[in-house]
């Protein structure tokens, strides 16, 4: 058996274990819908056998109903007996319906909040590297399955309890007529297992391709601007016709089995039914009146019978969608984002002995050595691809050095109480998002403490105020979705007042100017100006210019430093520093 195929079997034989724990997750629910199932069924058998003695009464033109379970009564006390079964029966029907609702909910409420909360939790190699729209995909349609079939499963216990009430008091009237159709049934069940297996593995694929289609219609939402521009729209029409065929030929088919399943079910157990009656006939009955009500009992048992093989059905299918959000809740716990309980008396300095990083098997980042000074500003240059993001990510402390030692104030970064060091630690990005809501709120980014007066002050800071008092409702403004009414400069510098709202210690700034016009470049130096000094900085660049508060240079190619000193001293034994001033035009 290959490695693939391993998994794919564990992961099948791990799927009903997924349904047992939601079920153990609700047992009380559960067992009081058992119950009123249960009791409701009971109440509808006694009513039929009611029904069907005081027919039988009728017929044989007498007053007494019965015997029935070993009593006789007149018709006006069975007629009682019947509608007071059939009251108590409806109560016992509607309250199941309530806590059938409740249960439904609860789940849809657990799943969501589980699922989201592992994502948040866990690291940022695996949020990273999530394709895009996977998680809506399956807080959606995903944890939409996962409801249907705790209350799929719901009817189907419902059916099946009702199914053995039903047998029960079949047995009681006619032991072995009942024996009978027991077999049958049961026999019908064995013969479907093959066409359940089969439904199960189709949604398997169904789901793969469910969700090979949310990623790629996330993709194409973020595309909108290059597909306008590059008239790709016919492209991605055909793609995207494409994997709309693929996702349906898949659901296609398991819908044929899936709705097959209960046709298939309901003529077998119909033939059953004959093959029994066949046989009475060649026997001879005894009691006419308790075959009569036993055959109605049987003839209901059986749609019982069809419920559970629709419910099954629909459990085979939807099994693929639980196993895949329970093994992404438990990939994402598996891997949270780490936290120590260091909190030492300050943060810097920062020291990185012998520094490296592998993605997988791929090394980025090697021999990275420096001392980063409270106060001091380093600038990191580079070729693309030459892991200055990276180092980026292990100076912010979310991804940790696959060797050497990075330290702030001579502990582990990885030892440290990530809430202590978020409160101290700022990050800029090259392309920073903002949310739907207020300036205000995009700068707060949830962090409480931060008080109107910072808001302001990290807005001048930013050299973003202006621009904030200029908007019709200043801080309060509503920003449309992602704040696409900024432009790209006031995004970037609204960001970095973001970052500098809680008036960070440490602030790293990824390529913060790339994508920006001269004037908001412009902006953007006078603000990194003003803070040097203020707290340590860390730029990433490709524009020389936004280096020039830097007190040194470090220049990393291909995943090792190359150089590290005071930009003058740099410039004389840097090749790679001279030919990116070269390239900016700076010759002094
Ligand atoms: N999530 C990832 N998984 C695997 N490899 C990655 C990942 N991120 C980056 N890399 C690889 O690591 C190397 C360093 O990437 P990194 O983004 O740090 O470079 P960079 O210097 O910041 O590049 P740029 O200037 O283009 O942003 C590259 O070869 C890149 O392909």
């Amino acid at each position: 058996m290959t490695p693939s195929n391993n998994k794919t079997h564990e992961t099948a034989t791990k799927r009903p274990a997924v349904l047992a724990n939601l079920v153990a997750q609700h047992k009380g629910r559960i067992t009081l819908l058992s119950f009123l199932s249960f009791a409701g069924a009971l109440l509808e058998a006694l009513f039929i056998v009611m029904v069907t003695s005081i027919a039988m009464a009728l017929v044989g033109g007498t007053t007494t109903v019965g015997p029935v379970f070993g009593r006789s009564l007149g018709v006006p006390i069975a007629l009682i007996f019947a509608a007071s079964a059939l009251a108590v029966r409806l109560i016992f029907s509607l309250s199941g319906v309530r806590v059938s609702a409740d249960l439904v909910g609860e789940v849809t409420t657990n799943q969501r909040n589980e699922l989201a909360h592992a994502y948040l939790r866990t690291s940022w190699a695996v949020q990273q590297s999530e394709p895009a729209g996977r998680l809506q995909e399956l807080l959606t349609s995903f944890v939409g399955r996962v409801t249907n079939s705790i209350s799929t499963l719901a009817n189907s216990l419902t059916a099946g309890l009702s199914l053995i009430a039903f047998l029960s008091t079949g047995l009681l009237m006619h032991p072995a007529a009942t024996a009978a159709v027991l077999l049958a049934l049961a026999g019908v069940g064995a013969i479907l297992t093959p066409l359940r297996r089969r439904i199960r593995k189709r949604s398997a694929a169904n789901a793969q391709a469910n969700l090979s289609f949310a990623n790629a219609i996330s993709e194409f939402g973020s595309l909108g601007l290059e597909m306008q521009t590059f008239g790709a729209e016919s492209a991605f029409e055909k793609r995207i016709d494409r994997l709309t065929a693929d996702a349906t030929a898949t659901q296609r088919q398991t819908q044929i089995l899936q709705n097959s399943l209960p046709y298939v079910y309901m003529s077998l157990a119909y033939a059953a039914v004959l093959a029994g009656i066949s046989l009475l006939w060649q026997v001879g009955p005894d009691d006419l009146g308790a075959v009569g009500a036993v055959m109605i009992l049987m003839v209901r048992s059986l749609s019982y019978g069809q419920q559970m093989a629709t419910s099954s059905a629909a459990l085979a299918a939807n099994a693929p969608f639980l196993g895949n959000v329970r093994e992404t809740v438990d990939r994402y716990l598996s891997t949270p984002s780490a936290t120590g309980a260091a909190r030492p008396e300050s943060l810097l300095p920062i020291e990185a002995a012998n520094v490296g990083f592998s993605y997988s098997d791929r090394l980025a980042l090697t021999k990275v050595t420096f001392r980063l000074a409270p106060g001091e500003s380093l600038g990191i240059i580079g070729p693309s691809g030459a892991g200055k993001s990276t180092l980026a990510q292990l100076l912010l402390g979310i991804r940790h050095p696959s060797f050497g030692s990075l330290t702030a104030n001579g502990i582990p970064i990885s030892e440290i109480d990530r809430t202590w060091w978020s409160e101290r630690v700022s990050f800029v990005a090259q392309d920073p998002l903002l949310f739907t809501g207020t300036v205000a709120e995009n700068i707060r980014f949830f962090r409480s403490g931060i008080e109107n007066d910072d808001l302001v002050e990290a807005a001048r800071r930013a050299n973003i105020l202006a621009d904030i008092e200029a908007l019709p409702h200043g801080f309060d403004t509503h920003l449309g979705e992602r704040g696409n009414q900024l432009s790209g400069g006031q995004r970037q510098r609204l960001s970095i007042a973001r970052a500098l709202a809680t008036n960070p210690e440490f602030l790293v700034l990824d390529e913060p100017t790339s994508a920006l016009d001269g004037r908001s470049e412009s902006l953007i130096r006078t603000t990194l100006a003003e803070l040097r000094g203020t707290m340590s900085i860390v730029i990433i660049a490709h524009r020389m210019s936004t280096l020039d508060i830097c007190d040194r240079i470090m220049v990393i190619e291909h995943g090792e430093m190359t150089g590290l000193g005071p930009p003058k001293s740099l410039r004389s034994r840097n090749k790679f520093y001279q030919q990116a001033l070269s390239v900016a035009g700076i010759t002094q």
